[in-house]
C-alpha cells in the first residue's frame, strides 16, 4: 500500500516540476532558431509536401522573406486551402500550388517538364516529401514506399531540375532526412524489402538514402555553385506519425518536448538562407547546427553504388 503512495507521491511531484518548468522546457525543446534576416526577394523556391507539417511551415516562412514558392503538393486541393492561408497571413506572398506525386515517376517527369517550361529560375530545392512507417506497399513504379517516396522520387525529381539549378547559381538543394538515418542501412540485396518488410526499418533506410545522396551529390557538384545539405529537423509533431499508434501516443504524451511544426521548420529555413552557408555543401544540419552523420552515412563506397543503383531503377544516366 505504501509502495502504491510513494508511486503516486513521485508521479505527482514529476507532473507539478513539469507544468512549473513547463516555459523552460518548451523553450529548450523548440532546438535552435533561424535567426537570419536574410530576404529572398527575386529568389524561387520549389518546396515538395509543402501542404502541411514542416513544408508548409518552411513554405510560410520563405514566402514571407519575399521568395516566390512554389509548393509542389500530390493533392492540390489541399496545396491550394494551405496556398490561401499563406496568403491571407502575408500580404503580396507570392506562392504557386503544382501537381507532384512523388510516388509515380510519370507525375514527377511531367511535373518537371511544365516546370521547366514555365519557370526559367530556381535558387532553392527543398526535397521535404516524406512517409514513414506505412503498411506494405509499392509505388507506380514497383518501389517500396518509403524508398520510392522519400529517395527515388527525389533523386529523379533533382535529376530533371539540376540544369535549371545550375542556370540559377548560386543555388542551393536541401534534403529533409532524418535522426532516422543512424539506424539504417542500405540493403542492396533487397531493396525493395520484399523479402521481409520492417516499416520502422524501410523508413530508416531511405533516410540513410537521403543522406548518401546528398554527400554524393555534393561531390559530383564541386565547383557548380551549387550546394546541397541535409537536415534532420528534430522530433516533430506532424501527421508524419499516421502510420504508427505507438509514436502518435508517445508524442501526444510527452509533447512537451516534442517540436511543433514551426520549431521543426527552423534547421530548413535556416539552410535555405543563412549568409554563411553560401558555399557550405556535403554537411548535414540539425537544430540550425552541423550535426553528426552515421558511419554508414559517410561511406564514399555506399554512396556511389546507391547513385549507381538509383540511376539503373530509374532507368537514367547521372553522371
Ligand atoms: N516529424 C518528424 O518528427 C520528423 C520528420 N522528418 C522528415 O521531415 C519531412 C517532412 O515531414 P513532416 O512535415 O513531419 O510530415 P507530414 O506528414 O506532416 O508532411 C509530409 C508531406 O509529404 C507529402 N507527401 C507524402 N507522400 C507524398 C507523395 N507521394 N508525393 C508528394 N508528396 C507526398 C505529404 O502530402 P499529403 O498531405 O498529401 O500526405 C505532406 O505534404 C519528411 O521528409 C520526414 O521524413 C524527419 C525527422 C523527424
Ligand atoms: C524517447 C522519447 C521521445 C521519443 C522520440 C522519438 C520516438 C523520436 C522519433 C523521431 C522521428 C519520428 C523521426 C523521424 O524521422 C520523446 C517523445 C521526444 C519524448 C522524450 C523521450
Amino acid at each position: 500500500m505504501m509502495t502504491i503512495v510513494w508511486i503516486l507521491a513521485g508521479f505527482g511531484v514529476v507532473v507539478l516540476l513539469m507544468i512549473l518548468f513547463a516555459p523552460h522546457i518548451r523553450k529548450y525543446a523548440g532546438g535552435g532558431v533561424c535567426l537570419s534576416q536574410a530576404r529572398l526577394d527575386g529568389k524561387t523556391v520549389l518546396i515538395t509536401g509543402a501542404n502541411r507539417g514542416i513544408g508548409k511551415e518552411t513554405a510560410l516562412d520563405l514566402a514571407g522573406r519575399g521568395a516566390r514558392v512554389i509548393m509542389a503538393c500530390r493533392d492540390v486541393e489541399k496545396g491550394e486551402e494551405v496556398a490561401a492561408e499563406i496568403r491571407t497571413r502575408i500580404g503580396g506572398a507570392q506562392v504557386e500550388v503544382r501537381e507532384l506525386d512523388l510516388a509515380d515517376t510519370r507525375s514527377i517527369r511531367a511535373f518537371a517538364q511544365k516546370f521547366l517550361r514555365e519557370v526559367n529560375q530556381l535558387h532553392v530545392l527543398i526535397n521535404n516529401a516524406g512517409v514513414m512507417m506505412c503498411p506494405y506497399m509499392k509505388t507506380a513504379d514497383g518501389f517500396e514506399m518509403q524508398l520510392g517516396v522519400n529517395h527515388l522520387g527525389h533523386f529523379l525529381l533533382t535529376y530533371l531540375l539540376i540544369g535549371l539549378l545550375k542556370r540559377s547559381a548560386p543555388s542551393r538543394i536541401l534534403v529533409v532526412s532524418s535522426l532516422a538515418h543512424n539506424f539504417g542501412w542500405i540493403r542492396f540485396h533487397d531493396l525493395h524489402s520484399q523479402g521481409s518488410y520492417n516499416s520502422g526499418l524501410a523508413y530508416c533506410q531511405s533516410k540513410l538514402a537521403n543522406v548518401l545522396f546528398t554527400r554524393e551529390l555534393a561531390r559530383r557538384l564541386r565547383g557548380s555553385n551549387v550546394t546541397v545539405n541535409s537536415v534532420h529537423p528534430g522530433s516533430v509533431h506532424t501527421d508524419l506519425l499516421r502510420h504508427s499508434t505507438i509514436m502518435t501516443l508517445l508524442f501526444t504524451a510527452f509533447s512537451l518536448f516534442v517540436k511543433t511544426p514551426r520549431e521543426g521548420a527552423q534547421t530548413s529555413i535556416y539552410c535555405s538562407v543563412a549568409e554563411e552557408l553560401q558555399s557550405i555543401s556535403g554537411k548535414h544540419f540539425s537544430d540550425c547546427a552541423p550535426a553528426f552523420v552515421a558511419p554508414q552515412g559517410r561511406s564514399e563506397e555506399t554512396a556511389r553504388k546507391l547513385w549507381d543503383v538509383s540511376c539503373e531503377l530509374l532507368g537514367i544516366e547521372w553522371d
